[in-house]
């Protein structure tokens, strides 16, 4: 039962820091290969190569899926460049092509995130499509990113649905940790919670239900306030490490089994997770108070609480019921729960959050 914990080496996070980026990477190397979102070329070229002026880089642009075709392109261009570091800069799939191209080339890794939507920034970990976006493997990389450099005027401009993605990926983190510490699983990071990786979630969780309305109206106002900053740090370090090093359980189980269903392949990784988290909240028999109280949250950023806004609106048994068999699959982190879950339980809960959520005006 050894604990574990895991982490990037260093977190920066500040508003115009990419204006700096080259202080905080100068140690790491001389030459670095930048793999870039095109969102970059379009927005943030300028304030990039400010922050670089003074070292030597070659930007090559993301094409949009993180393949193993995709890594090795990188990886060829690395080489010829004689690249000394990697920067990934853009979305989560951007950043987890980066962290797989600097493991192969032997290099360190800098991730500089230009949404808070989802855990990739921090994690040792890249997930593999194909080049038709169907997932292929999980990548279990030996480190995490060397620094992940957060600009939060770049993520305070995003769409703003890309943040309340984050918030509802970063929902789930304090439920999963909790209950899969109970059971004493394995994390990710190859061993038990801290306590430090329980209480990041929990401070995560509060962080959310005090700062989540906030930072949302401020994004939407495209500024940057101290309420997003706590946001984006919840969304990214708070989550990240507290879903690695604490754990999953049920809610990510529940999202990968609504993925089965076609409706819901326009929702958002965050989206459909929040709404697997009401589901687990449900099928702990927790207090309704509290899931109301979770619910009222969804409901005021904007994350899904019915079915019909996850994008099924025919409802039907035998539906619900594939995504729960889904979610119940073997090798399905649900068994990390602290009791035992069949797909029976699971499909009440997914159709009693439904029922619930329809009590609250919305
Ligand atoms: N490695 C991990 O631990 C981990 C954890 C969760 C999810 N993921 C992976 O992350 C990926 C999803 O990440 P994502 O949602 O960030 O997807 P993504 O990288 O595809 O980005 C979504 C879209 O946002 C755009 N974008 C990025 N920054 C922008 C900006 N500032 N303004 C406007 N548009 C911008 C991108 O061009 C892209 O079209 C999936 O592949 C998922 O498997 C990895
Ligand atoms: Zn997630």
């Amino acid at each position: 039962m050894t604990k574990v914990l895991t982490s990037p080496g260093k977190y920066v996070q500040g508003k115009k820091v990419i204006k700096q980026i080259g202080d905080y990477i100068k140690n790491l190397g001389e030459k670095a290969l930048i793999i870039a979102d095109p969102i970059v070329k379009e927005l943030f070229l300028a304030d990039l190569e400010t922050g670089l002026k003074n070292f030597d880089y070659e930007i090559e642009f993301f094409k949009g899926e993180c393949s193993k075709v995709e890594i090795e392109r990188f990886k060829k261009k690395a080489a010829a460049e004689d690249a000394d570091i990697i920067i990934g800069m853009g979305g989560g799939k951007t950043l987890d092509t980066s962290k797989a191209v600097a493991y192969y080339s032997q290099l360190p890794v800098v991730i500089v995130p230009t949404i808070a939507a989802t855990d990739a920034p921090c994690s040792a970990l890249s997930v593999i499509y194909t080049e038709d976006g169907v997932f292929e493997e999980y990548l279990f990389l030996p480190k995490n990113p060397d620094i992940v450099i957060v600009d939060t005027e770049i993520v305070a401009k995003a769409p703003v649905r890309f943040l309340v993605s984050g918030m509802g990926d970063a929902l789930a983190t304090y439920f999963e940790a909790t209950a899969s510490a109970v059971t004493r699983k394995t994390a990710m990071s190859g061993g038990t919670p801290t306590m430090t990786a329980l209480y990041l979630a929990e401070l995560c969780y509060n962080t959310l239900l005090k700062y989540g309305v906030s930072a949302k109206k401020a994004a939407e106002a495209g500024v940057v306030t101290e309420a997003l900053e706590k946001i984006i740090e919840a969304n990214t370090l708070l989550s990240g490490l507290g879903f690695e090093s604490g754990g999953l359980a049920a809610a990510h189980a529940i999202h990968n089994g609504f993925t089965v269903l076609e409706e819901t392949h326009a929702k958002t990784h965050g989206e459909k997770v929040a709404y697997s988290t009401l589901v687990q909240m449900v099928l702990e028999g927790r207090d309704p108070a509290e899931i109301e109280k979770v619910m009222n949250f969804c409901q005021e950023v904007g994350l899904p609480t019915t079915l019909a806004d996850l994008g099924i609106t025919e409802v039907t048994d035998n539906k619900i019921l594939k995504v729960a068999e889904a979610s119940c699959s073997k090798d399905e982190t649900i068994h990390n729960m602290p009791f035992a879950v069949d797909a029976e339980m699971v499909k009440d809960a997914i159709l009693a959050v439904d029922a619930l959520s329809k009590n609250f005006n919305k």
